[in-house]
């Protein structure tokens, strides 16, 4: 769990780290079925781990719910002399499934931040409509309050035998 803050709007995230090798896939088909956004991480000093996000994202869209929010992140960005998958690529990738894109490093933190508040962003704007209802719920509510509290206001004291409000 981690709260971030985003539009000035403190939101509380559940982060899952799910297992990359073959073997746990029967549990990490579990890990789509509830999530909102998902980061599709590769390494950057690995052309193979590259290579396995289009598994990844067919498998994202057969079990993930319709509307999850993806980003792409090559990670290890801070293994320079290792590269092996260029920016370019992962641009080009994420261009093609239409996520957006960072190379991160989470031995320097780069990007970390900017990532998690996206991916927060993305998962909110997608949400948006039901935030909405929820508000004009809320403010329904209110203005009902407010006009229940002038109707009392009306068999007050002043129109009223009663001398006291309780
Ligand atoms: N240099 C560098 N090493 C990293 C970075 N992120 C992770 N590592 C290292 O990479 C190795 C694997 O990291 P994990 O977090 O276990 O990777 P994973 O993808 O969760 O692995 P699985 O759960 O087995 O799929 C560890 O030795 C980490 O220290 C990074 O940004 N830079």
């Amino acid at each position: 769990m981690k709260t971030i803050e985003v539009d000035g709007i403190k939101v509380r995230i559940q982060i899952w780290d799910t297992a990359g090798q073959e073997r746990y896939q029967t549990i990490t088909k579990q890990y789509y079925r509830r999530a909102q956004g998902i980061f599709l991480v590769y390494d950057i000093s690995s052309e193979r781990s590259y290579q396995h996000i289009m598994k990844w994202v067919s498998d994202v869209d057969e079990y993930a719910p319709e509307g999850v929010q993806k980003i792409l992140i090559g990670n290890k960005a801070d293994e320079e002399q290792k590269r092996q998958v260029g920016r370019e690529q992962g641009q080009q990738l994420a261009k093609e499934y239409g996520m957006d894109f960072y190379e991160t490093s989470a031995c320097t933190n780069l990007n970390i931040k900017e990532s998690f508040t996206r991916l927060t962003e993305l998962v909110l704007q997608a949400h948006r409509k039901e935030l909405d209802g929820l508000q004009t719920h809320a403010s329904n509510e209110l203005a009902l309050a407010e006009l229940e509290e002038e109707d009392g206001k009306a068999e007050g004291p002043a129109n009223s035998s009663k001398t006291c409000w309780c």
